[in-house]
């Protein structure tokens, strides 16, 4: 027997929450389906993808916290690391209430993160959160992005935010509100945050601002997967983060660190954006192909994440970015369907 057999065989004896008495043959997570993806590295690491389908967050931390422990025990094991998914949106509380975030008048939260800068992150989450709000949400969009607020500039925002009642407001724009570091501070002078700084002016902005009743807060965290962005996750406890990448090799690298960020604390990976795939002439709209592209599906589907679409390399998304207008045509179709698969995974 192979450490993945055994660690196949260990995750049979952990009954899948919803099949918990049901008595059926697919009573555990291996067999039902929920534990997929299993990989053994050369170090002895382990890697599963684990789905918390129609599980609430407690159940799904539980689930978590139990397969860990059990893949862990498996002689040969030297890590685990537990990539949680959600298809369908959690199961319904008892009093059929949709389920609020720890943020109150906020449904639910969606983080847009990116393993590096420059892939697009920023376009990706400001039309998205358009999408979501056109497909008849209450959006909110928080630009945390400390190194390079982008959203002002991406919905045509200027000036710092209003303050009434000592309440930040946010910016109704384009269908949503906004609220962007770079309201806070002068875009003239470089600011120098600090890790703590950075996440408690974070979390201000999203506990303290005046969002009133949103059905979905997405939140376009700052690129990288280092302190600042863990905390971020951890304190606010997303329902689900979105992974922007470009098909490169070494920016595949980089989201499949962000996949494995969530993963250490619990939230779950809705999917993966390929961004700057292909590339559309500006003259005769011919689509085609100087850097490859396909790389950031073929990774989500190896890591058991689902893939949500690609956006080409097209000038005509960086001059609608460029002015404050949401993309237009093949690519506002796009982010209609990332927004519908993101809507559908959380439950709204
Ligand atoms: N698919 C695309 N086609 C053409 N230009 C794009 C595309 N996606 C993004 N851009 C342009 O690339 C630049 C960077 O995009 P954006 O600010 O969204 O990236 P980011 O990952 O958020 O960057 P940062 O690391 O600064 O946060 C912008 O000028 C944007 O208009």
């Amino acid at each position: 027997m192979t450490v993945k057999d055994d660690v196949a065989a260990a995750l049979r004896g952990v009954a899948d929450p919803l099949r918990q008495g049901a008595g059926d043959a697919a009573g555990d997570i291996v067999t039902s389906g929920r534990a997929a993806g299993i990989v053994v590295k050369a170090d002895g690491s382990v890697g599963l993808v684990l789905s918390v389908d129609g599980l609430d967050r407690t159940a799904a931390e539980r689930l978590q916290a139990s397969v860990e422990a059990v893949v862990n025990r498996v002689p040969g094991v030297t890590a685990a690391r537990i990539i949680l998914t959600a298809d369908r949106a959690s199961a319904p509380a008892a009093t059929a209430r949709p389920v609020a975030t720890t943020v109150p008048g906020i449904r639910k939260i969606v983080a847009v993160a990116s393993g590096k800068g420059g892939v697009g992150k920023s376009t990706v989450a400001a039309n998205l959160a358009i999408a979501l709000a056109r497909a008849g949400n209450s959006v909110g969009l928080l630009d945390a992005d400390i190194y390079g607020p982008s959203v002002p500039t991406l919905l045509g925002i200027s000036g710092r935010a209003r303050i009434d009642d000592g309440k930040l407001q946010p910016v109704a724009v384009h269908g949503i509100k906004a609220l962007s570091m770079g309201m806070m501070t002068d875009p003239t002078k470089a600011v120098i945050w600090r890790g703590p700084m950075a996440s408690s002016a974070m979390l201000q902005m999203v506990e303290k601002a005046d969002w009133g009743a949103l059905d979905v807060l997405v939140i376009d965290l700052p690129p990288g997967t280092g302190d600042i962005q863990l905390t971020m996750a951890q304190k606010l406890k997303p329902d689900g983060a979105v992974i922007v990448s470009t098909p490169q090799d070494l920016a595949l690298i980089d989201a499949r660190r962000a996949v494995a960020m969530f993963a250490e604390v619990g939230v779950p990976v809705l999917g993966v954006v390929e961004n700057m795939s292909g590339y559309v002439c500006p003259h005769c709209g011919e689509a085609s192909d100087p850097f490859g592209h396909g790389g950031a599906e073929a990774e989500a589907l190896a890591m058991g994440v689902p893939f949500l679409g690609r956006i080409p390399l097209d000038i005509a998304l960086r001059r609608s970015s460029d002015a404050g207008a949401p993309a237009t045509g093949a690519n506002a179709a796009v982010f209609a369907a990332v927004a519908a698969a993101v809507g559908g995974r959380v439950g709204l």
